[in-house]
């Protein structure tokens, strides 16, 4: 059998497309080898289903692939999560704090997206540590592995925890029986940090054969030429020297176009309007992609912005939270049955410094009218039961991953952000006249001819509805039949009164714009989700929306080190190094045109713009 491999290059050489390949040419030289393939993005879910129809595939996410390989071993896992609560460095954190863990799980362990260890559930970090303890401990594990999958490769390998690694290159690779590992990636569009560099001592060994692409057959010369001032690792990219390349034209690689935009104040309009983009078609989301750093900031122009508020930034959920941290510092014990505005009453609470020194924590909070309107709705409220309030971006935005028809990873949607998609779902096929489908999933009976004509007239009138609110939208889908409240629905809105008192007179228009949204309709997309994919052409907006991890100043300001401060100065080296692969990531996805657009630059930032981008490459929109 041949050697472990690990295939690295650069943006667009070809590294999903190679791993298409190798699982065909598996497929034709050995039939019968079974096939394990580890992806998180969907542009190479996407591709593989597609293009490789091979059989004995199985594609999934790392954590579930861990998971399947040790879920049926119920009784080692039970000891292991114990033996990992107990330990004194406490990887996994005991639902106790500070006792001896002693739990039986008594219905056995599950994997879900929460983590309630207390009651046997363990989330992704725990499978990840669980697995690794449990490869390590019995070899058994290993063997099974090893007769269920030939070959085993890793898509996007720089993102793999070194947990992962150690599995498959040392506890794998420890038995007798052998497979075949291949990892695919490139560390320069590391996204999480943690892979990262862990492979390079295997390399060293020789126990993993590296393999470098180093042309490029996506980007025209324009972008080849930025993504090569960005690496820092010294690969130097070459438009391939293939002439039906992607990038190629008249057997020569393409220009294109690359321009950094800047304006004095924060105007899309102007961007989009602009000469730069003449000739794209922002509605054509397979072609042309905005690019921004959150989800937060496609919102607003998405049109889903108040469901975002509502989700990532309640000012009662984060009240509640600072007040129960509080409470644990003050080791005050609140009663579960006292109204919460009388909890609040037991604390001396207030600002110890800023603005708001010496008032309370209550009276700031309601001086905002909108906050004054939430926290009387709740204030009478068992302390318990505003413990219990619970809002995460995630439960709203977060993708699925599908292949071939099979979610691969399931979205951490909440139930009624899968209700309202459902109604949705059901006006997206009636518009794209899938009426068997619109069948086959509304919760409307269809026995004759006449019930087709009164599900086309209550879709209709459901269609119509966009301007109602969720509830009434809810209730009237539920009246009609089209979607019934389930048991589980109703169970959601009975335990999470305040999210569904929250959105139910939000307008329906917005799970709309987020359907379409998240379902790659529009044409923008997280800086993040962008990996993997392409698009003719692309707008990347530089706006870093008050998020920490990122800044998209340090891209481009040099001498920015002499304005930061000792902590800054601290934070800076990572910040920078995670700003320039988002960065790269992001411009390698242009084929044709890439504009960058920049709102305020200091002179400085304008100096590195003009380094990377060339003077006649940027442009001051406000002199247009
Ligand atoms: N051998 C090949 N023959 C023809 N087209 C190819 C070949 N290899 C890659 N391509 C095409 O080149 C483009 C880039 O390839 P691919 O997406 O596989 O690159 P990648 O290395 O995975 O890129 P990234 O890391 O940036 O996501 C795609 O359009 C792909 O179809």
């Amino acid at each position: 059998m041949g050697h472990h491999f690990l295939l690295s290059g650069g943006a667009g050489s070809g590294k999903t497309f190679s791993l298409v390949e190798v699982l065909q040419s598996i497929s034709s030289l050995v039939p019968s080898a079974h096939i394990a393939c580890i992806t998180y993005t969907n542009a190479a879910a996407i591709e593989i289903k597609n293009r490789a129809s091979v059989k004995n595939l199985r594609v999934s996410t790392i954590h579930d692939f861990l998971w399947d390989s040790i879920a049926q071993f119920q009784k080692e896992l039970k000891v292991t999560l114990l033996e990992l609560i107990n330990e004194p460095d406490n990887v996994i954190k005991s639902p106790t704090p500070g006792e001896i863990y002693s739990n039986e799980f008594e219905n056995g362990i599950q994997y879900k997206e929460y983590v309630r260890i207390g009651n046997g559930e363990i989330s992704h970090d725990e499978v990840l540590l669980l697995a690794h303890r449990m490869f390590k401990k019995y070899p058994r594990l290993c063997d099974l592995l090893l007769d269920k999958f030939q070959f085993i490769f890793v898509d996007e390998y720089q993102d793999t925890s070194p947990l992962v690694i150690e599995i498959l290159l040392n506890f794998l690779q420890a038995r007798k029986k052998k497979n075949i590992i291949g990892f695919f990636g490139d560390s320069m569009q590391s996204i999480y940090e943690t892979g990262v560099g862990v492979i390079d001592g295997y390399i060293e060994q020789g126990i993993v054969v590296k393999v470098i692409k180093e042309q490029n057959r996506r980007n025209p010369q324009s972008v080849i030429d930025i993504a090569n001032a960005l690496r820092k690792d010294g690969l130097i990219q070459q438009p391939s020297d293939d002439i039906s390349a992607p990038n190629m034209k008249n057997s020569v690689v393409k220009q294109g176009t690359v321009k950094f935009a800047y304006s004095k104040s924060f105007d899309l309009k102007k961007v989009k309007s602009s000469i730069l983009v003449q000739g794209w078609d922002f509605t054509n989301a397979k072609e042309t992609k905005e690019l921004r750093l959150t989800h937060n900031l496609i919102a607003n122009e998405a049109g889903f912005s108040q469901l975002m508020e509502i989700y990532d930034n309640d000012p009662i959920a984060a009240f509640k939270k600072a007040f129960k941290e509080e409470a644990k510092k003050q080791s005050i014990q609140i009663p579960n049955d006292v109204p919460f505005e009388d909890a609040v009453g037991l604390l001396n609470w207030t600002y110890k410094r800023g603005p708001n020194k010496g008032k309370s924590h209550l009276d700031v909070l309601l001086e905002a009218p909108s906050n004054k309107k939430l926290f009387e709705h709740i204030k009478r409220w068992p302390y318990e039961k505003v413990q219990k309030i619970y809002l995460d971006k995630d439960s709203l935005i977060d993708d699925k991953v599908v292949i071939d028809g099979v979610t691969i990873k399931e979205p951490k949607r909440d139930r009624l952000i899968q209700h309202l998609f459902k109604i949705q779902e059901l006006i997206s096929l009636y518009e794209s006249k899938q009426y068997n489908e619109l069948i086959r999933m509304t919760s409307f009976r269809v026995q004759s001819v006449a019930d087709k004509v009164k599900l086309k007239t209550a879709i209709e009138h459901l269609k119509a509805q966009n301007g109602a609110s969720i509830a009434t939208v809810i209730s009237y889908a539920h009246k009609e039949g089209l979607c019934i409240i389930d048991d589980q629905l109703q169970e959601f809105i009975d335990n999470n009164e305040y999210l569904y008192w929250r959105v139910s007179d939000i307008a329906f228009v917005e799970v709309q714009n987020l359907y379409k949204y998240i379902e790659g309709y529009m044409p923008f997309s997280t800086q993040h989700k962008i990996k993997g994919l392409e698009f003719k052409n692309v707008l990347i907006v530089l706006h870093n929306g008050g998020w920490n991890n990122y800044n998209f100043e340090y891209l481009f300001n040099h001498n920015v080190g002499a304005m930061l401060t000792p902590a800054q100065k601290r934070s800076y080296p990572n910040i920078l190094r995670r700003t320039q692969k988002l960065f790269y990531v992001c411009c390698t996805r242009a084929k044709d045109n890439l504009v960058v657009y920049y709102p305020s630059p200091s002179d400085e930032i304008l100096e590195g713009a003009v380094n990377l981008f060339g003077t006649k490459n940027c442009i001051d929109l406000d002199a247009e």
